[in-house]
């Protein structure tokens, strides 16, 4: 098969009626195009729905200007754009499609698991161009088999350096600060350890309550969306060693790394995980419904809206520590961070009375801000500890994390994508807690929408 050469790449969104598209893809593309006003790319939607190519253009405009950058690169795009009615699981007619665009091609997969898997299932034993990249969204399968099943099918049809999984938290500019943060302060390494830190949490904390997603979100719940994906990347780039080099093998080897020395804390997901769903309330300034009455859930089904592991990395440098891994919906606050709670020292003078305030700090994702939580002396009485927070905002990026994985993608760079054996870990390791979780083990607690979860079991920090 001999592919179509031309420097500009094609970027071809397979699911493009989804609301993926219209609200994180087009926008983040919109992002990469204004901070890069020389960057060119062909858009190709497809979809089994029919849309009007007039539509989808209106959609791809629409959603390029919505920021500053130049008419003629939007115009650009959209003249060369178009919408192709398509059924992946048609192997003949998904060939026929690869084959017919301009390269080199980027397939952007934004599909529910199991139809990624049939489309790729029908490309295998077909000839495929040299110069195509698959790009695939999480969750990579529904569980610890079924990622194996896909992966397995990838490396088969293209080499696994060909393969892109998309995390976007992995393009947010904080959870990238975490590995500047980490390596580029000399105070930092010497007490990132057992031996200094007490716990850690990696925290999602959303006002956002469903938003019309049950199709996916009812299967999945806040375990697979949240922690088995974004949060267990977050805390192994906050825990992993040190790399030599800022490259993808090295970044995800020293990740796997870190991910295999880890279990559920005490093997026990009984007593090491909690989980919730929201009754009626208000949240993020809006009445929210109860998750049992919104459209499309199955209340039988008993999915959960808030999710908390406890983690323990077995390793040299973290045994011991726990690491609590929380998200969910309908919270009372958004918080998106990293914290890290210092051990007290090991001796402060007697004259210091009533405690010493913990030491904790926090890298926030979301806001992008990072605080030192110190112990100083009260102003109005010398020998009384209190805490000092010092803060600093970081900045907004305008790069949306969309932008800035879809550029790194048709770049062919791999840095901010997730490797096959780095997905399939995220599932080993919270297996023991889904098993436990469809066994009827861990209670479902309920939580009113706007206040901070299920009281019970509460260990926060
Ligand atoms: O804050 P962001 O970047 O929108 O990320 C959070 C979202 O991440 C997505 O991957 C989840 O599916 C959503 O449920 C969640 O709301």
């Amino acid at each position: 098969m001999s592919p179509t050469t031309t420097d500009r790449p094609t970027l071809a969104i397979l699911g493009a009626g989804g609301d993926l598209t219209e609200r994180l893809l087009l926008p983040g593309l919109g992002t990469l195009l204004a901070t890069d006003p020389d960057r060119d790319v062909t858009v190709i939607g497809s979809g089994r729905s029919g849309m009007d190519d007039g539509d989808w253009r209106d959609l791809v405009r629409s959603a390029l200007r919505a920021g500053d950058r130049s008419p003629e690169q939007v115009d650009g795009i959209v003249d060369s754009t178009r919408f192709v009615e398509l059924d992946v699981t048609d192997a003949e007619a998904f060939s026929d499609f690869i084959d017919g665009l301009d390269g080199p091609v980027v397939l952007y997969f934004a599909l529910p698991p199991a139809v990624t898997a049939a489309a790729c299932e029908g490309l295998r034993g077909r000839p495929l161009r040299d110069d195509v990249r698959f790009a695939l969204e999480k969750p990579f399968g529904d569980d610890l088999a079924s990622a194996r099943r896909v992966n397995a099918l990838l490396t088969d049809l293209v080499p696994e350096d060909r393969v892109y999984r998309v995390d976007h938290f992995l393009g947010e500019a904080t959870v990238l600060n975490i590995l500047g943060m980490r390596f580029a302060n000399r105070i930092m390494e010497p007490v990132w350890t057992a031996e200094h830190v007490e716990r850690i949490d990696v925290v999602a904390d959303e006002t956002l309550a469903l938003e019309g997603r049950a199709g996916y979100y009812d299967s999945a719940g806040a375990l697979v969306d949240m922690l088995q994906s974004h949060l267990l990347l977050v805390m192994a780039l906050a825990t992993m060693d040190a790399p030599a080099r800022l490259d993808a093998t090295e970044l995800h080897d020293l990740i796997v790394t870190t991910l295999r020395a880890t279990r559920v804390w005490d093997g026990d997901p009984l007593v090491s995980s909690r989980r919730g769903r929201y009754t009626a309330g208000r949240a993020g300034g809006r009445d929210v419904v109860s998750y049992a009455d919104e459209d499309g859930v199955d209340p039988a089904r008993g999915t959960e809206t808030f999710a908390e592991v406890v983690l323990e990395i077995r390793n040299q440098r973290w045994a011991g520590v726990p690491v609590f891994l929380r998200s969910g919906k309908a919270l009372g606050e958004d918080s998106m961070r990293v914290t890290v709670a210092f051990r007290p020292p090991r001796h402060v003078p007697g004259a210091f009375s009533g405690g010493v305030p913990p030491t904790r700090l926090t890298i926030g994702i979301a806001p992008d801000r990072v605080s030192l939580d110190l112990a100083t002396n009260a102003a109005d009485d010398r020998f009384t500890l209190e805490s000092t927070r010092l803060a600093a905002d970081l900045g907004d990026s305008e790069l949306l994390p969309y932008g800035e994985v879809l550029g790194r993608i048709l770049d062919g760079d791999r840095l901010l994508t997730v490797r096959g054996d780095v997905a399939e870990e995220c599932w080993r390791i919270l297996t023991p807690v889904i098993e436990a979780w469809e066994a009827g083990g861990v209670p479902l607690e309920e939580y009113e929408a706007g206040s901070d979860g299920p009281a019970v079991g509460d260990r926060r920090e």
